[in-house]
């Protein structure tokens, strides 16, 4: 059995280009629980309480989990509580490039395998206006640096360097990578 441990749609979307069959445990976790540290640590830890917390009540199954979180300037930008801290996180990110960084967490065969990708994103500068049209879309409000990528927060950014997936929440070459790899740390 291959069981995604998360809640998230895309997630879902993307493994089902390398995993034809599996199925879904979102896992909840306390967050607050998870000291302040380097972002590619944080979203390993996180990656791996999820996936933990699955695997322990499905010890025989294929447990793969992930974070995502976005990171610029020494700040750590999950999701936006409302419209107004994602207002606050745009005009941060404003003309500049930030980091996305997913962890992936996969407990196969007995053994636990797992990565961080980074994917570089350059935001246009924004103006006033812009951001206030882009949050009538909503579509900020689940989303790690509240924009999505795949959405009209397209829109937002000038370039990416690295995984497109990635910052969707699934760098899925790197998942395949994992699948078949016989040690990846
Ligand atoms: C930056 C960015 C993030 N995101 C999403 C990916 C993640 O789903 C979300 C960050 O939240 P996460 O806490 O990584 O994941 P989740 O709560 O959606 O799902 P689960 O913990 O159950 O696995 O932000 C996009 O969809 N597009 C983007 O461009």
């Amino acid at each position: 059995m291959f069981i995604l441990a998360s809640q998230s749609p895309r997630r879902r979307e993307l493994l089902q280009k390398v995993v034809p069959d599996f199925e879904v445990q979102p896992a909840t976790i306390d967050e607050r629980q998870v000291p302040v540290m380097a972002p590619a640590d944080y979203v390993q830890m996180l990656a791996q309480l999820k996936g933990e917390s699955i695997a322990q009540k499905n010890p025989q199954a294929t447990v793969l989990s992930a974070d995502t979180v976005v990171s610029f300037q020494g700040t750590i930008y999950g999701k936006p509580h409302d419209r107004q801290d994602a207002a606050e996180m745009l005009r941060q990110l404003s003309g500049s490039t930030h980091q996305a960084y997913t962890g992936v967490w996969l407990s196969i065969d007995g053994e636990i395998r797992k990565t961080v990708v980074q994917t570089d994103v350059t935001f246009w500068p924004l103006s006033h206006e812009m951001i206030e049209t882009y949050l009538d879309t909503e579509e900020y409000r689940d989303k790690a640096g509240a924009y999505g990528i795949q959405g009209q927060g397209s829109l937002l950014v000038e370039k990416i360097n690295g995984d497109f997936y990635n910052v969707v929440g699934l760098p899925i070459s790197t998942v395949a990578w994992l699948l078949t790899a016989k040690e990846a740390d």
